[in-house]
């Protein structure tokens, strides 16, 4: 199949864009390169630098390559960073959609795997998270991806858009030779890691006084090559049904202190903590039931540990840094 690719360029479009490579598909990647650099684009793809809110290149994109499907991962990032702007947010992540969107449909585009997630849900009723809770984000990120989703719904109806949005929670760990290296990087495994490292001194710890086990925030981690897994089955499930809407996580939660915790075993260093205040938009726990599309498609992660997950990451972060 022929793939276009937006923010291929990233840490999840980047795996994916390599295993859709090593499978024998042909990939563009578009990519503004605003959060990545170009040296994580995989060998092997077209590249075009360009961004989403560029219609006109977009279009020209679409046209020249003819693509059996787009999957969008370019997005803005940051659940912390939406919370003090959330217009950019919008700008990019939501208008940034639409523009994609419409050059689609001008082109004749009609299959989109979109990178939703688990923010869609905010605060959840009740854990794990099925794709039928109610959604309500408590950050402008999440709200960003909600508002793609409801825009995806439309053209469906409208236009017969082909998509599948695919809700992942907390992504992480590394292929061989190719994973986590966001600019600033402001997630928790990395910036663990890089504690281990002795490239941090500590890590923050945002709120210990939530209702969890511990006090502090429960997240679900699942495994970047599970995820891009998933991605290709739900390319391909697009044939028969759409919309398709799925959870992608482990079902399993993990406190920030677990995961600290994990560090230290499977990297066998010291972490100092330092103990700071809430980090404002963080729902206390975000655990999937990911049953719907184990039944549906056949997904089976293969990354049940999260000392597997972070033992991966740990090989790439070192590598990364050496
Ligand atoms: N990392 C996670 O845990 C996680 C969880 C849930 C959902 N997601 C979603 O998965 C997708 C990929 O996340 P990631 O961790 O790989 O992020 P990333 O920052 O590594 O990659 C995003 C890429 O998109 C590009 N980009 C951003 N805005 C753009 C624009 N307007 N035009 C062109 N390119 C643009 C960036 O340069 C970057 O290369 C995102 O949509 C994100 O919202 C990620
Ligand atoms: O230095 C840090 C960084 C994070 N955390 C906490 O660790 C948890 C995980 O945080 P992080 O790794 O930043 O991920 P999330 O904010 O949970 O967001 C990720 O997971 C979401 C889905 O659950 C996705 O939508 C987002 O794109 C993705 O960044 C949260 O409770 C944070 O408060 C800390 O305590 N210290």
């Amino acid at each position: 199949m022929k793939i276009l690719v937006t923010g291929g360029a990233g840490y999840i479009g980047g795996t994916v864009s390599r295993l859709l490579l090593e499978r024998g598909h042909e990939v563009t990647v578009f990519d503004s390169l605003c959060h990545s650099r170009r040296s994580a684009i995989a060998e092997g793809v077209t590249f075009v630098e360009g961004d989403l809110a560029d219609s006109a290149l977009l279009e020209k994109t679409l046209n020249a390559g003819k693509f059996d499907g787009v999957l969008h991962f370019a997005a803005l990032i940051e659940a912390g960073e939406s919370m003090k702007q959330p217009e950019v947010y919008f700008r990019n992540n939501t208008a940034g959609t639409l523009t994609l969107l419409e050059a689609m449909l001008a082109t004749g585009h009609n299959k989109l795997v979109f990178s939703s997630t688990a923010a869609c849900y905010g605060e959840p009723e009740k854990t794990p998270i099925t794709e039928e809770a109610r959604l309500a984000p408590t950050n402008a990120y999440g709200e960003s991806k909600l508002l793609s989703e409801h825009m995806m719904r439309w053209m469906h109806h409208s236009h017969g858009l082909r998509y599948a949005a695919l809700r992942y929670f907390n992504v992480a760990g590394a292929i061989p030779g190719y994973g986590e290296n966001h600019e600033p990087e402001s997630h928790l495994i990395p910036l663990v890691l890089d504690v281990a490292l002795g490239r941090r001194a500590s890590i923050k710890i945002f709120g210990q006084d939530y209702p969890t086990p511990d006090g502090t925030c429960v997240r679900d981690y699942v495994h970047v090559q599970d995820l891009a897994d998933a991605h290709l089955l739900a390319l391909a499930a697009l044939e028969d049904k759409a919309p398709l809407i799925y959870n992608l996580g482990s079902g399993t939660g993990f406190t920030v202190l677990e995961v600290i915790e994990s560090v230290r075993r499977v990297t066998g260093k010291e972490i100092p903590v330092e103990l700071c205040p809430r980090r404002p938009g963080d729902p206390a726990v975000l655990v999937a039931s990911s049953e719907k599309i184990q039944q549906e498609l056949g997904w089976k992660p293969q990354f049940a540990k999260l000392d597997s997950i972070i033992e991966s990451a740990w090989i790439w972060h070192q590598q990364l840094h050496r």
